[in-house]
This record gives structure tokens, sequence and C-alpha cells, in this order.
């Protein structure tokens, strides 16, 4: 039984979800934040660094996967935004030059249900400041941003306490809403 959400007379997909990323650490946390929430697999692909506005990329993403998997796919796109910089992504040296640390981590997650169809993109927002580098680090700016209202870095955090209030947690909740909502079936399980 692969149903997803409460009533599961929504639209019938023709395959399962595939998370695409080449990101570890990034899959780590969605399958920590998802459990089985969502039934996914994923797959490595090396997307192009699309420029542009997060939303943007992160719906390129997803156009792109989908034409590789030719199903349902959903992408992540995920930066950090400095106030002083009008919210541009950038380089956490190029900040050193500002008083105004504060910063916030987006992240875009898209899902369409397959090539022919415009993805639809999920936004999750975590503020806080770029601070001086502490903890781990094996997860890219983790160890350089402090989110309000706590006094650990992200890589200082529990695990558990950073897919509480993080940018990606936050995206995943309307993820899981939107499908609640929709109600998603799959031809392959759905006997
Ligand atoms: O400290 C971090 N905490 C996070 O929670 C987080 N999420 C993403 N990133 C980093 O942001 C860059 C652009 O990411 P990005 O969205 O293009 O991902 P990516 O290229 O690594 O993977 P893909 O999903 O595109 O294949 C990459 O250097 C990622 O490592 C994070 N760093
Ligand atoms: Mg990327």
């Amino acid at each position: 039984m692969a149903a997803v959400g409460a009533r599961g007379s929504g639209l019938v997909l023709p395959k399962p979800v595939t998370f695409v990323t080449g990101n570890a650490k990034k899959l780590e946390e969605v399958r920590a934040i998802l459990g089985t929430s969502i039934p996914f697999n994923s797959l490595k692909l090396d997307l192009p660094e699309l420029q542009g506005e997060p939303e943007d990329i992160s719906k390129e993403k997803a156009r792109l996967a989908a034409i590789q998997v030719n199903g349902p796919v959903l992408v992540e796109d995920t930066c950090l935004c400095f106030n002083a910089l009008k919210g541009l992504p950038g380089l956490n040296n190029l900040l050193m030059a500002y008083e105004d640390k504060s910063a916030y981590a987006l992240c875009s997650f898209s899902f369409t249900t397959g090539p022919s169809v415009e993805p639809i993109t999920f936004l999750g927002k975590t503020p806080g400041r770029i601070v001086p580098a502490r903890g781990p680090t094996d997860f890219g700016w983790d160890p350089v941003f402090q989110p309000d209202g706590y006094e650990q870095t992200y890589a200082e955090m529990p695990k558990e306490e950073k897919n509480k209030i993080s940018h990606r947690f936050r995206a995943l909740a309307l993820v899981k809403s939107h499908f609640a909502e929709a109600g998603y079936t799959f031809e392959t399980n759905s006997v």
C-alpha cells in the first residue's frame, strides 16, 4: 500500500517519487525529516548549478530532473542569503566588510508529477546571522550560520534540533501538506 495522504482519492502517479540530488548530506536530512510520510526513492544526478532567483532555479532543476527520470520528482535548491547584500546568496568572506551580519537560509523544493507538468515550489526560510565558524565542518555553511533565538550554530546543534527548525524542515512541512491534500497514489502499487 503506497497511498499518500488521508484521502487516497487523488491523482494516480505512474511511478513513486524520486528525490534527485547529488548531495548526500541533504538526502540524509530529507530522509530524517520525511520519515515514512512521503515514500520516495533517491537518485544522484549532477544537475547544472543554475543562476537566478532560488525559486526559478529550483523549478528549472525539477524540469530537468523530470525529463531524466520520466516520472514524479522532488528537487531542492538551497542558499544562504545575506541581508547586507539585499538577500543575495554569496561568499561568507564578502560579509566581513558589513556591519549587518543577518542572513537567512532559504530552501526551495520543487515537485512535479512528470516532465510535461509545471513544477510547484515550496519555500522554507530560517532567519539567523553569520558568526565565526563553530562546530563540525562536514556540511557546507552550517558552522557559520546561527539561527535567531539559538546559542548554537546549525553545525553545533544535534541533528534532531536542526531538523526541527531548519529551512529544509520548513519547506518540507509544506511539501507534506501538499501531498496530504493531493492524496496521490501510485499506479505500480495500487492494485
Ligand atoms: O551548511 C549547509 N547546510 C545546509 O542545510 C545546506 N543545504 C545546502 N547546502 C549547501 O549549499 C550549496 C548549494 O546547494 P545546492 O542546493 O545547489 O545543492 P548541491 O549542489 O549540493 O546538491 P543538488 O541537490 O543541487 O544536487 C551546496 O554547497 C550545499 O552543500 C547547505 N549547507
Ligand atoms: Mg546543486
